[in-house]
C-alpha cells in the first residue's frame, strides 16, 4: 500500500502544452490511419472501380440517384463486382451484383449488420424494433413476430385488407358520381368532365396501408381512410408530415451523433417526435389494457395471433422464460413503429406506382381487367392469388419499382466473400473470392440488379408483365431476350452453386419454400380456376349517408356490374402460373434474383401481407375503374427510407403524391357506338 502512495505522490497532471501536443499527435495518428494506412492495406484496394468520390459522401449520392444511369455504366465497365468509395474516397466499399456474394452476405447476418449510420436513421423512425435489432435480440424479436404470418394469421389479414379495399373502391365511386364530395386525397374536380375524377392514389393508398397496420399491429381501428377528421386521420396527417424532406445540418450531425439532437433538434426530429410520440403513447396504453385483459382471462389464446401486440405480450408470459429471452417494453412498442413504417410506406408506394404503370399502359390494364372480370367480385384471396396475369403484373411492379432501391451491410469481422463470377484485379490477378475487412461496407443494389439487362434481358427497364408468363401479350414490347456477352465476360452464368439458404420456414409454414421458381403464398386452393369462368355474380347496391356534421361523406356501398372487356388475347391461352424468365440466372431473393424483399434471415417479414394488399387492391380497383395518367404531369420518385412518388416541382411544398384520373369502367362500347374509319 505504501508503495502505491509513493507512486501517486510523483504523478502530476499534464500541462496545457503537453495536452495540446498529445491531442495533435493523436489526431495525426488517426488521420494517418484513415487517409493512408487503411486505404493502403484495404483488401479491396486492387478491385477495379470508378474514380472520383472525393466529396463528403463519396459515391453514395450517385448510387442512390434513382434517375441516373451512371451506375449501369459502371456495371458495363467493371462487371458484377467492383469497388466504390465512401467519404473522401478513402473508404473502400464493395458493390456487387454477384449472386453468390449477395447470398453469402445476406445469409451470414451474424457477420453482416446494418451500418451504425443506417441504424441511426432507421431508429429515428422505427425505434427499437426488428429492423434496428441485431444478433441475439433480433433472433428473439423475429421468432415472435414471425408467428403473426402463420396461415391463419394471413387469412385474417386478407379479410382486413379486403374490407379496406372495398371501402376505398366505394369512396372512389362516390367521388366520381358526386363531384361535390371532397376528401384529402381528392380535394376538387374542377377541370375534368363529369364521370372522371382526379384522385391522389399515393395519399389514398397510404391511408389504407396505415389503417391495415393499425389492425394487424395493435388491433386498433384508425380508419384514416374514411374518417380523416377523426383521431386516426390526425395521427396519419402527422405521420405523413414527418416524411417531408426537411433535413439540414442538424439532421446530418444527429445521424452520426444521435445525442446531438437531444440538445439541438432538427426540424425533421421535431416532426418525427410530433408524429411518433402519440403513436407510441397509444401503443403503450393499448399494451397496458391488453395485458390486463390477458391477466383477467378476457382474451382467448386462440385469437391471439390476430395482432402483433397481443402475440408479443403472450409470448413474454411463456413459462420458464428467462428475463433475457423476454421482449423488453421498448422492443414491444418499437415494433408498432417498425411495422407502421416498414409495412405501410413500402406497400403504399408499390400500389401507387403499380397503378400508375397500369394507367400508362392501357393495353396491360385492359388485359388485367379482362382477367379480373372473368371472376366474381367476391373471389377469395387464395384464388385471387392464383390469377396468372395479376400475379405477373404484381411481380413486374415489384421488380421495376422496388420500394427499397438498395441496402447496405457492414462486416463485423474480417471475412471472405465467395464469388460466382471471377474478378480481374487491377494487378492482373483473377480471383474467385473477395477478402473483406471488419468495418467495410457492402452495397446491395436491389434496383440496379432488377434493371440490369444482363439479368433481365434487353427490355429490363420496360414494364412488361408478360415476361413472367413466357408470352408477348403487349404488341409494343419486344420479347425479353438477354444478350449475354462472351464467355469470359463478367456476365457468364454462375459456375458454382449458391450458398445454401438457411431454411427459415417455421412450423406454421410462414416463410416461402425455396427451390420453386414460382413459390406461392398460400398453397391451399382446391378449386381449379378457369380464368374464363365467372365465380360469383357481381351485385349492385348503393346507399349514401350524411355525416354528423351534415357534410356529405363517401360512405356508399356500390358495386356495378360492368360488361367484361373483349380481351385483346385469348384468355384460355394464358399459362396458369407465372414463372421467372428462363434467361434469369439463379440468385438470391424471394424468387430467383428477385431482391425486392431481399433474402436470408433478414428477409422482409411482411412480404406475404404486402402481396395480399397489392393484389387485393388491384383486384378491386381495376375491375371497376379505368385509370389514366394526368396530362403534362411528370412523376418522379425520391428515396429516404423507402421510395415515394411525387409530382415534379411539388416535393418540398406538397410532399409525396401521385394523382391519376379515375373513370367508372362501363365495359366495351356497344358495336354501334364504335367509330369505324370507313364510315
Ligand atoms: C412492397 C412492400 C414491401 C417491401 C418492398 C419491403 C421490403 C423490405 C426489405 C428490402 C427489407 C430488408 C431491409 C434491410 O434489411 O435492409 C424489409 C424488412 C422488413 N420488412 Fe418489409 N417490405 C414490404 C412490406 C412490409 C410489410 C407489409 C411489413 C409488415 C407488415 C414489413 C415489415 C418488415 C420488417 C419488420 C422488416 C425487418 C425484418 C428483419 O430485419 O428481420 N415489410 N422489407
Amino acid at each position: 500500500m505504501r508503495a502505491v502512495y509513493d507512486a501517486l505522490a510523483v504523478v502530476r497532471l499534464p500541462t496545457v502544452f503537453e495536452t495540446i501536443c498529445a491531442l495533435l499527435v493523436l489526431s495525426a495518428v488517426l488521420l494517418l490511419d484513415i487517409f493512408v494506412l487503411k486505404p493502403l492495406t484495404s483488401p479491396l484496394r486492387n478491385l477495379p472501380g470508378p474514380s472520383g468520390g472525393r466529396g463528403m459522401d463519396g459515391h453514395s449520392s450517385v448510387i442512390m440517384n434513382l434517375h441516373g444511369s451512371t451506375v449501369h455504366e459502371w456495371i458495363e465497365k467493371y462487371g458484377t463486382t467492383f469497388m466504390v468509395k465512401g467519404p473522401f474516397a478513402v473508404h473502400h466499399r464493395l458493390f456487387t451484383l454477384d449472386p453468390r456474394a449477395l447470398s453469402h452476405v445476406l445469409n451470414h447476418s451474424q457477420i453482416y449488420f446494418k451500418s451504425p449510420l443506417l441504424r441511426n436513421l432507421v431508429r429515428r423512425y422505427m425505434k427499437e424494433g426488428l429492423i434496428v435489432a441485431e444478433g441475439e435480440r433480433h433472433k428473439i424479436q423475429r421468432k415472435v413476430a414471425q408467428r403473426l404470418f402463420s396461415r391463419n394469421g394471413l387469412r385474417g389479414m386478407s379479410e382486413a385488407v379486403e374490407e379496406k379495399a372495398v371501402q376505398l373502391r366505394d369512396i372512389f365511386q362516390n367521388l366520381i358520381h358526386n363531384p361535390r364530395l371532397t376528401t384529402p386525397y381528392s380535394p376538387s374536380n374542377e377541370t375534368l368532365p363529369p364521370g372522371s375524377r382526379e384522385i391522389d392514389i399515393y395519399a389514398s393508398t397510404s391511408r389504407c396501408t396505415f389503417d391495415i397496420i393499425g389492425q394487424v399491429g395493435i388491433d386498433h381501428t384508425f380508419d384514416s381512410t374514411g374518417d380523416w377528421e377523426g383521431e386516426g386521420g390526425e395521427l396519419f396527417e402527422r405521420y405523413e408530415k414527418m416524411q417531408m424532406p426537411f433535413y439540414g445540418w442538424k439532421f446530418v450531425i444527429g445521424l452520426i451523433f444521435p445525442w446531438f439532437e437531444r440538445i439541438m433538434p432538427s426540424d425533421n426530429k421535431m416532426l418525427v417526435d410530433r408524429a411518433m410520440d402519440p403513436l407510441e403513447k397509444l401503443s403503450q396504453d393499448i399494451m397496458r389494457e391488453r395485458q390486463r385483459e390477458i391477466d383477467e382471462g378476457k382474451r382467448e389464446a386462440a385469437s391471439d395471433n390476430r395482432d402483433l401486440l397481443t402475440l408479443m405480450l403472450r409470448s413474454n408470459m411463456t413459462k420458464g422464460m428467462t428475463p433475457d429471452q423476454k421482449l423488453r417494453d421498448d422492443e414491444i412498442t418499437g415494433q408498432l413503429a417498425t411495422f407502421m413504417f416498414a409495412g405501410s410506406d413500402t406497400t403504399a408506394g408499390t400500389i401507387a406506382m403499380g397503378l400508375y404503370q397500369l394507367a400508362k399502359h392501357p393495353e396491360i390494364q385492359d388485359t388485367l381487367r379482362a382477367e379480373l372480370l372473368a371472376c366474381g367480385d367476391n373471389l377469395p384471396y387464395d384464388q385471387i392469388d392464383e390469377l396468372p396475369y395479376l400475379d405477373a403484373v404484381v411481380k413486374e411492379v415489384l421488380r421495376i419499382n422496388p420500394s427499397l432501391p438498395g441496402t447496405v451491410r457492414q462486416a463485423q469481422k474480417d471475412d471472405i466473400i465467395p464469388l460466382s463470377q471471377p474478378v480481374k484485379l487491377t494487378n492482373g490477378k483473377i480471383v474467385n473470392e473477395i477478402k473483406i475487412r471488419k468495418g467495410q461496407l457492402i452495397h446491395i443494389p436491389i434496383e440496379h440488379l432488377h434493371t440490369s439487362t444482363h439479368i433481365w434481358g434487353e427490355d429490363a427497364k420496360v414494364f412488361n408483365p408478360s415476361r413472367f408468363l413466357g408470352l408477348n401479350l403487349e404488341p409494343t414490347q419486344t420479347p425479353s431476350t438477354a444478350t449475354f456477352p462472351s464467355f469470359n465476360s463478367p456476365w457468364t452464368s454462375p459456375s458454382t452453386p449458391l450458398d445454401p439458404i438457411p431454411e427459415s420456414v417455421n412450423s406454421s409454414g410462414a416463410e416461402v419454400e425455396k427451390g420453386d421458381s414460382n413459390p406461392k403464398i398460400v398453397r391451399r386452393s382446391s378449386v381449379p380456376l378457369s380464368p374464363m369462368t365467372p365465380m360469383f355474380p357481381a351485385h349492385s347496391t348503393m346507399s349514401e349517408r350524411k355525416s354528423s356534421t351534415g357534410d356529405e361523406r363517401p360512405t356508399q356501398i356500390y358495386s356495378p356490374m360492368p360488361t367484361p372487356t373483349t380481351p385483346k388475347f385469348d384468355l384460355s391461352k394464358m399459362p396458369r402460373k407465372t414463372s421467372i424468365p428462363t434467361l434469369v440466372p439463379p440468385g438470391p431473393g424471394v424468387w430467383p434474383n428477385f431482391m425486392t424483399f431481399i433474402d436470408g434471415p433478414r428477409r422482409c417479414i411482411g412480404y406475404k401481407l404486402a402481396l395480399i394488399e397489392i393484389k387485393i387492391m388491384f383486384f378491386k380497383l381495376i375491375r371497376d375503374f379505368e385509370i389514366t395518367p394526368k396530362e403534362d404531369q411528370k412523376v418522379w420518385r425520391w428515396n429516404m427510407m423507402s421510395t415515394r412518388p411525387y409530382v415534379e416541382g411539388t416535393l418540398h411544398t406538397k410532399g409525396s403524391s401521385l394523382p391519376i384520373i379515375f373513370k367508372q369502367y362501363k365495359g366495351d362500347p356497344e358495336p354501334d357506338q364504335t367509330f369505324h374509319p370507313s364510315q
